[in-house]
């Protein structure tokens, strides 16, 4: 291994499977292990095999079927545990023990050991490790919590034992970057032995540094992270691999150093974990966050628009996302709106495109999110007909104790008239309503509503046919309230039928049928 690569050691299926709620079945382990393997991590810990058949099952049959990563088993630091965890992994084409004890003075009470009688301890339980495989990791646990003199009295006990692998747990999340660094790099410089062997870190997030703390630790001297996808793991969880993997290739200018890491294949993963541990990674969350390569307010999207460096730091491609996002919402600008319109196939002159983004933005204020289908409800909603009828105002009442009324306010002509009027429910109020201000002949054939978007904030397209004296007229509106687009979309086919009759005024129509023909 050249200085410059840092193994990654993957321990989803261990630590990360630890976080209380996140138990996987053992098809899903063995599918995620696949995953692991395929997108290069250089070690994978597959379970803690004394600790239930199941584990121990699930860590033998991914060490069968691995193809290029290290399979590692976790064992306390007892001969039973160890012998375990050696037949789990026996069929691997590379296998590991990775055997720990609580070296800092809490975790030393528990057993009740001595220093020297825990000093004993690891000796022998690494030497039996080693006599069972010949890649052997130790941990003293708690090890940033472990006086110096002792926590590198028993490293250098480790190595003498045969252990081929040092890793130093941040068990608690109680480090901090420089600390990080600075304990692994005083480590490697005092314990003897420790350049043949390769020094790890396993950090944890309980400060939200465990990210920060493992790359320090590489700076440090330490050549194995140990991690889990979306940062999954005990309490606030382990250090996240997609983090670690991507700020070493990002920042390769200040962290010379590589994985061998498939990056491209990490949103893929990263789902899956999410989906088999039934814990969602958040939005905000590096690298994977749904929000990660998303752009909402319209000073960052028209940068992304003109030099999509301007505000990422990463193409979402190398991370396997199919590019970056641009939900519109009320942050939004003209630019972002008009790219939207252009993937949509609409092109607009730029008086248009200033009409629309008003009605865009009186929609966003209301909206969290405006999607495809609203930006197409909004374009249809202004594709209407010179208005005879328009709405002012529309206020319902409606609920268990009937009958339900609609207090109406609209111009007819330019002429304010206001009503109300009850109903079987306050669509059928508000209709009624409408009726009473400008009564008309037309026939409701066809009433639909739809909500275009999911969510209870979703506007409602709603669409409305009428029919008269064999003349059809459609209506249609969009709006987050429903018994309002549905006024609206009436509206809307009402003065869509007066043009219909104007245009087919008596006369007009016998005038141009064929006249001379029928003579
Ligand atoms: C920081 C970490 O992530 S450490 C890993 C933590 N992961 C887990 O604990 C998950 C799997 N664990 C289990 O399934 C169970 O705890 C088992 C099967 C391992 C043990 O179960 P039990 O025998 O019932 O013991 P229990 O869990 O109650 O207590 C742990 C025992 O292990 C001992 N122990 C804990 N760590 C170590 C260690 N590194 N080496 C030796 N003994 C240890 C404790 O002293 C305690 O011993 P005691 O029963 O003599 O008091
Ligand atoms: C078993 C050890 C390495 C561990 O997970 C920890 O100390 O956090
Ligand atoms: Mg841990």
């Amino acid at each position: 291994m050249t200085k410059d690569r840092v193994l990654i050691f993957d321990t989803t299926l261990r630590d990360g499977e630890q976080s209380p709620g996140a138990t996987m079945t053992h098809d899903e382990k063995l599918e995620i292990a696949e995953m692991l393997d395929d997108m290069g991590v250089d070690v994978i810990e597959a379970g803690f095999p004394i600790a239930s058949e199941g584990d121990f099952r699930a860590v033998s049959e991914i060490a069968q079927r691995s193809k290029n990563s290290t399979i590692c088993g976790l064992a306390r630091a007892n001969f039973k545990d160890i012998d375990r965890c050696a037949e789990a992994i026996k069929d691997a084409g590379s296998g590991r023990i990775h055997t720990f004890i609580g070296t800092s003075p809490l975790h030393r009470a528990i057993p009740n050991l001595t220093m020297d009688e825990m000093a004993d301890k690891i000796h022998e339980t690494v030497s039996h490790a080693r006599n069972l495989c010949d890649n052997v990791q130790w941990s003293p646990m708690d090890a940033t919590r472990t006086e110096w003199d002792y926590l590198c009295r028993v490293i250098e006990i480790a190595i003498k034992a045969g252990a081929t692998t040092i890793n130093i747990p941040d068990t608690v999340g109680y480090t901090a970057p420089a600390e990080s660094a600075d304990l692994i790099k005083r480590l490697i410089e005092t314990v003897p032995g420790a350049d043949d062997v390769i020094f790890a870190t396993h950090c944890h997030n309980d400060l939200g540094m465990a990210t920060a703390n493992a790359l320090a630790a590489v700076a440090g001297g330490a050549r194995q992270i140990e991690c889990t996808v979306n940062g999954l793991g005990e309490r606030a969880g382990n250090t996240a691999l997609e983090e670690v993997v991507m700020a070493l290739k990002v920042r390769n200018d200040i962290m010379p150093f590589s994985t061998g890491i498939d990056t491209t294949k990490i949103m893929n993963i990263s789902r899956r974990v999410a989906t088999a541990s039934g814990f969602p990674v958040q939005f905000n969350k590096a690298i994977v966050g749904k929000n990660a390569f998303a752009h909402e307010s319209g000073i960052h999207q028209d940068g992304m628009l003109k030099n999509a460096e301007t505000f990422e730091i990463m193409r979402p491609e190398d991370v396997g996302l199919a590019g970056t996002s641009l939900p519109l919402g009320k942050h939004s600008g003209r630019a972002a709106l008009r790219a939207k319109l252009d993937t949509l196939g609409y092109t607009m002159a730029d008086n248009q495109l200033n009409d629309l983004f008003v009605r865009f933005k009186d929609l966003a204020d209301r909206k969290k999110e405006v999607f495809d289908d609203d930006i197409v409800a909004l374009i249809r909603q202004n594709d209407t007909v010179e208005d005879v009828l328009k709405l002012k105002s529309l206020r319902v009442v409606c609920g268990t104790d009937g009958p339900q009324t609609a207090d109406l306010v609209m111009t007819v002509e330019g002429v304010e008239k206001s009503v109300t009027a009850t109903g079987d429910g306050p669509v059928d109020a508000t209709f009624n309503a409408v009726k009473e201000i400008y009564p008309h002949g037309g026939r409701l054939d066809l009433y639909q509503v739809h909500a275009v978007t999911k969510g209870t904030d979703a506007q409602a397209t709603v669409s409305v046919k009428l029919e008269e004296d064999g003349r059809i007229a459609t209506g249609q509106s969009a709006d987050t309230d429903t018994v309002v687009a549905s006024a609206k979309a009436y509206i809307n086919a009402i003065n869509r039928l007066i043009v219909r009759r104007e245009k087919s005024a008596p006369g007009d129509d016998i005038k141009s049928v064929n006249y001379k023909d029928s003579v």
